[in-house]
């Protein structure tokens, strides 16, 4: 069965078991990749962090200067996304730029083309600073820069928005990205066993049901030899709200095959993106 057609194409999710080895986290991401693309894949998503140990105070050792080429993880994703002629979604890395003779570090993602040139790059734009007391303090403010912008970027199929993890509760985000044509909403992500359980899903679904269209989150596999612990559970949500496609905490690999048809269905049968009272209310990208 053809996994592609105008219409339609393969997503898959990467659920990676990512340690404190860079080396083996990008051979094995890249295994991983192949492997989706084996199995029809042409979208394909790699989790938040999936280079490093999603740990603040750690970011700046394993961050990487992505307008070098040569970098190990820029490299890795671009050769793997030409030689697999796939789009790649490169889940998240610490990003180092020097501005002003001062270093900055972002969560980024590297998006790739078929061709293995860089498409699109998105700089987590909300920092996930929380505190549940007895739960869990996370602060990545200590280390890391936010993004200012707004990522879209387009494939054959139709046009993707990307956030990253933190970014999935800020529905305004989501608004924007779907306002600038996107029909599916990419998320590489890792909430932890305090937020996961509660939210993960929940939002996953509420963003896929406020703007009519797929939405993915894709997870790390849980570690418990880290310090913070995946919530896993990556999953594809179709844009009736529903679960396409899931796991559990894991390693694995999540396929859905997108139907943008199901886009158009629901737009026009329950028309709320045309029906907005611009009148009362409007959000302004800035
Ligand atoms: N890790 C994140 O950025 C976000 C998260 O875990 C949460 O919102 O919960």
């Amino acid at each position: 069965m053809s996994t592609t057609s105008t219409k339609s194409f393969r997503f898959a999710g990467i659920q990676l078991h990512v340690t404190s080895d860079k080396e083996v986290n990008l051979r094995h991401a890249v295994e991983k990749v192949k492997e989706a693309s084996k199995n029809g894949a042409r979208v394909v998503c790699l989790p938040e962090i999936f280079n490093s140990p999603y740990q603040s105070s750690l970011f700046p050792q394993y961050a990487e200067d992505v307008s070098d080429p040569s970098s190990p993880s820029p490299k890795a994703l671009s050769d793997v996304a030409k030689e697999e002629k796939i789009y790649l979604i490169g889940g998240s890395i610490p990003e180092r730029e020097a501005i002003n003779g001062e270093d900055k570090i972002y969560n980024t993602c590297l998006i790739y083309g078929p061709d293995g040139k860089l498409l699109a790059k998105h700089r987590k734009v909300h920092l996930f600073d929380i505190d549940v007391p007895g739960k869990i303090t996370f602060r990545e403010s200590d280390t890391l820069t936010g993004g200012n912008d707004v990522t879209v970027f387009p494939t054959e199929w139709c046009d993707i928005g990307v956030g990253i993890c933190y970014d999935i509760r800020f529905p305004e985000l989501a608004q924007v990205a779907t306002s600038k044509g996107s029909k599916m909403l990419v998320y590489p992500g890792a909430f932890n066993m305090t937020t996961g359980p509660a939210h993960w899903e929940l939002l996953l679904r509420s963003r896929a049901v406020d703007n009519q269209l797929f939405v993915a989150g894709v997870a790390p596999a849980r570690n418990l030899e880290s310090s913070y612990h995946s919530w896993g559970h990556t999953s594809v949500i179709e844009p009736w709200g529903s679960v396409l496609s899931t796991t559990e905490e894991g390693p694995s690999i999540v396929y859905a095959d997108i139907d943008l048809d199901r886009v158009d269905d629901f737009r026009s049968s329950i028309p709320t993106l045309r029906q907005k009272r611009r009148d009362l209310y409007e959000l302004v990208e800035k």
